[in-house]
């Protein structure tokens, strides 16, 4: 039995729907998973969440097959009992919230109850995300492939080795679309500021984020020589890249320690 057929008959449980919550779902709609099979807890549903047909702060399934905890590492204290007496019946948590390390979920679910640490992304919402998995003891392998099926749905997966590694994969590709759409942002404004009209520099600026991303998943060549193929010797490439060159990469590793560390700093509270 998939993931999919034990959550069609059992039920997910979605504890907080906000924009990472609403993502996965989304995804997770879109895929086929049936919007009745879903119950979500959330005191601040959202137009879109309501109107998808999933269940909205009502009754709870007993033993659902899937508890996915999406609140704020901030809220957690307060939502996280509402799954306390929850896993008798095999419900497998999964956990996407950053920094709440595992050992703070086995505290009040039980160290006896399986539960996975997840970091996806939100181009989940269109089947492009990606998802870092590490889970506690208690999970099998089983589990952990029923985690990586659900969020494979949505995007890639990734298995982490230690659980030490979630900040840095949360610095890199959990915040990581954000840069990505300031990036987008820079570059639509600096064409404005050379001449275009706004909408056209954003067009520009969208297709040429989401190509060289495509590009860059499906050739061959690393992107260090993707690079190299655009820069023509004395070109405008080669003129553009000696500016962006000499800032970006320390302003890439400073942001990325900075989430990485803003990850430490949440665990556990
Ligand atoms: N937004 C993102 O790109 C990503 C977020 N995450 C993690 O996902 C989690 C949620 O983040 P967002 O969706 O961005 O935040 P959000 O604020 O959009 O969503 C949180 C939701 O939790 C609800 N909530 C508050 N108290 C609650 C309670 N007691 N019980 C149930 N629901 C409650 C809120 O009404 C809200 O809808 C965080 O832990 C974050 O670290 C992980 C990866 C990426
Ligand atoms: O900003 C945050 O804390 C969350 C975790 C990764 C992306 N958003």
């Amino acid at each position: 039995m998939t993931i999919f057929d034990d959550i069609t008959q059992r039920g997910m449980v979605l504890l907080g729907c906000g924009k990472m919550g609403s993502a996965m779902l989304a995804g997770w709609l879109a895929e086929g998973l049936p919007a009745t099979s879903v119950h979500v807890i959330d005191p601040k549903p959202s137009d879109w969440v309501t109107g998808t047909g999933v269940h909205v702060n009502a009754a709870l399934p007993d033993a659902p097959a899937v508890a996915l905890i999406a609140v704020k590492p901030q809220m957690m204290g307060d939502a996280l009992p509402a799954l306390q007496g929850m896993g008798g019946g095999g419900t497998l948590f999964i956990s996407v919230a950053a920094g709440v390390t595992i050992d703070a979920y086995e505290r009040v679910l039980g160290a006896t109850s399986p539960i996975i640490r997840a970091m996806p992304n939100t181009p989940a919402a269109v089947g492009q995300g990606i998802t870092a998995l590490v889970g506690n003891g208690a999970s099998s392998a089983a589990h952990l492939d029923g985690a990586e099926a659900l969020m494979q749905a949505v995007g890639r997966v990734v298995r982490l080795e230690t659980e030490d590694q979630m900040d840095a994969v949360t610095g890199v590709s959990g915040s990581g679309p954000a840069y990505v759409f300031h990036l987008i942002e820079c570059l639509a404004k600096a064409g404005e500021a050379q001449g275009l009209p706004a909408d056209m520099a954003m067009d520009l600026a969208k297709a040429t984020v989401a190509g060289a991303g495509a590009l860059a998943m499906q050739a061959d060549e690393t992107p260090a020589q993707l690079r190299v193929n655009v820069t023509s010797p004395n070109g405008t490439t080669q003129a553009g890249l000696e500016v962006l060159m000499a800032e970006l990469p320390d302003l890439i590793a400073r942001t990325v320690a900075a989430a990485t560390d803003r990850s430490k700093e949440l665990r556990d509270g």
